[in-house]
């Protein structure tokens, strides 16, 4: 399509950053991961993993209890906030400073986690990274797209997309429904896909890493960390996610030799993460 920017590693460069050497953690960046509920909560282990292992320098997951003892075994290097709530998630408070969120990975539609979601996307302007269930809450309320934080990064797949902009017929009528989208919400609208495009207001970017091997359980919650990771160090909401979607797909490339493509689950991403980033030197 034209106008389309291909991101291969010349375009990925043009927005990584290397850490400095004297960085320390409470400049990298704090993220806050909001999701889970019972019987989902892999998808917070694999999202704050992925954000914690693309540089933030502290992650909180805010979970509810019933999530607590797992969240914490998985992942010792997270912390972690529990709702009052045990099944899934009521309220959404916390007194600590955080500089990205990412919400929605494994949320549920429970009513009650719907008025969470709506308090604190009334309450909340900080970068933000917008998956999954809190994608479907939206669409069951499109009214609150007006509470989406400027330049907020919405991650759907193409279900979760018709769900909140209804359906097209041809990829090029997709294309501009997103553009209309991100325009009249002053969103970035990451499609994920085989491939990946990124948009943002008419600029579209599409992403030339990944395979098969990412359609597995988990590989968008990871994405999800990752892009939530980047934002936390002060990545603009456009380089996050499209570098963030870069970097996830090379995870793929870099292990299937190896792993193969069957055999390839989320976890491989995170784990191939840091040869990811490698690449980039
Ligand atoms: N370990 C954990 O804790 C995990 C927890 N998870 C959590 O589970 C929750 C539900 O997430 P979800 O995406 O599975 O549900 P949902 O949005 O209804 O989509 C299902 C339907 O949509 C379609 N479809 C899906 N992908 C598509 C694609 N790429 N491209 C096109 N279509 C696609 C497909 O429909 P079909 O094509 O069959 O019509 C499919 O039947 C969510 O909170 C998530 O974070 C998961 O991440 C897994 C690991
Ligand atoms: N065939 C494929 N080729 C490239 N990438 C894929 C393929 N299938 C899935 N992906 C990627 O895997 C991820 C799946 O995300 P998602 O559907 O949200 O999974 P989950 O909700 O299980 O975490 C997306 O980033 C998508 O682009
Ligand atoms: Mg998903």
């Amino acid at each position: 399509m034209e106008n389309t920017v291909l991101i291969d590693r010349n375009e990925a460069l043009k927005r990584f950053r290397p850490i400095s050497g004297n960085s320390h953690k409470g400049v990298q960046g704090h993220a806050l991961i909001v999701g889970g509920s019972y019987g989902k909560m892999g998808s917070v282990c694999l999202s704050s993993k992925a954000c914690l292992k693309s540089g933030a320098g502290l992650v909180t997951a805010y979970i509810p209890k019933c999530g607590y003892e797992i969240v914490q075994t998985a992942l010792p290097e997270a912390m972690v906030i529990t709702d009052d709530y045990t099944d899934h998630i009521t309220a959404i408070g916390y007194k600590i400073k955080v500089d990205a969120v990412a919400i929605g990975m494994g949320l549920g539609h429970h009513s009650d986690t719907q008025h969470a979601l709506y308090h604190f996307l009334k309450m909340t302007a900080i970068p933000m990274v917008i998956d999954a269930d809190a994608l479907n809450i939206l669409s069951e309320n499109k009214s609150w797209f007006e509470m989406l934080p400027n330049q907020a990064v919405l991650t759907p797949h193409k279900k979760e997309l018709e769900r909140l902009i209804g359906s097209w017929n041809s990829h090029d009528e997709m294309i501009e429904k997103v553009k209309a989208f991100s325009g009249d919400f002053d969103v970035v609208v990451v499609v994920k896909g085989a491939p990946t495009y990124s948009v943002y207001l008419d600029s579209v970017f599409e992403n030339t890493t990944g395979n098969q091997a990412l359609a597995t359980a988990g590989s968008g919650d990871v994405l999800s960390g990752i892009i939530a990771g980047l934002l936390s160090q002060g990545y603009a909401a456009l380089d996050a996610g499209v570098l963030g979607v870069y970097l996830h797909g090379l995870t793929a490339n870099i292990a299937v030799p190896e792993i193969g493509h069957h055999s390839f689950i989320a976890s491989d991403c995170i784990n191939n993460l840091g040869k990811a980033f490698l690449s980039l030197y």
